[in-house]
């Protein structure tokens, strides 16, 4: 029976614009996700507030965490630790809401193996070179790491294949309107299902 809420999965290449989709879908009054905040070892940026844009923590802490298995999955990032805390993945989707992860896709293909009825959104550039000057003119790379990124990047895309739906990153806000619609339609898809399930229980 599917009564639980959705785990949606944005992922995609480093400067793709995940951050960004993530932010403006959930600047919008009507979204209804529960945005999932990940922990980390790298440190707050000016702004940031702990537990609110991550839980930020120590690498001992991290690995403790790790270790306890408090983490749905986790990767190393540009030499920090990312990961998500399964407990309230699990208990927010047991309430029957759905929770939004937006994390790098090692983690994504993690997550692919627990949750394979999870939604799995890959964000795609609109082509390796626009790709590149996202990552350049976000300013916060070295040369040398860009080069790394890039063809970091050229893997990841080739990870593709592992997701549900691909959307092109070309406009914020009609790559958002398409995550919230691929939303949607996959709710009518399971009511669907489960409504045939029903009938089937009754006719038996
Ligand atoms: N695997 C994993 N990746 C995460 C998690 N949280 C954030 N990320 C990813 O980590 C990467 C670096 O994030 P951040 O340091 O905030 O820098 P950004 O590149 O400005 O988004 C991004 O690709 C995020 O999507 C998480 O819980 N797990
Ligand atoms: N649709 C877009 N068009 C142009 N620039 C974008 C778009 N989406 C994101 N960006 C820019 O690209 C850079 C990387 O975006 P970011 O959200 O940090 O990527 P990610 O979280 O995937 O690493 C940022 O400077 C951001 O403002």
């Amino acid at each position: 029976m599917i009564e639980k809420g959705l785990l949606i999965v944005l992922s995609g290449p480093s400067g793709v614009g995940k951050g960004t989709v993530r932010k403006e879908i959930f600047s919008q009054e009507n979204t209804r996700f529960e945005y999932s905040i990940s922990m980390t070892t790298r440190a707050p940026r000016e702004g940031e507030v702990d537990g609110v844009d991550y839980f930020f923590k120590s690498r001992e802490e991290f690995e403790e965490l790790i270790k306890q298995g408090k983490l749905l999955e986790y990767a190393e990032y540009v030499g920090n630790y990312y990961g998500t805390p399964v407990d309230y993945v699990r208990e927010t989707l047991e309430k029957g809401r759905d929770v939004f992860l937006e994390i790098e896709v090692q983690g994504a293909k993690q997550v692919r193996e627990k949750f394979p009825d999870g939604l799995f959104i890959f964000l795609a550039p609109p082509s390796l070179g626009e790709l590149q000057n996202r990552i350049v003119t976000r300013g916060t790379e070295s040369e040398e790491l860009i080069r790394n990124r890039m063809n970091a990047a050229k893997a990841e895309i080739e990870m593709m294949d592992l997701y549900d739906y691909v959307v092109e990153n070309n406009k914020v806000e009609i790559a958002c309107e398409k995550v919230n619609s691929i939303v949607q339609a996959e709710h009518c898809r399971r009511e669907r299902v489960e409504k045939r399930y029903k009938k089937m229980l009754e006719v038996e």
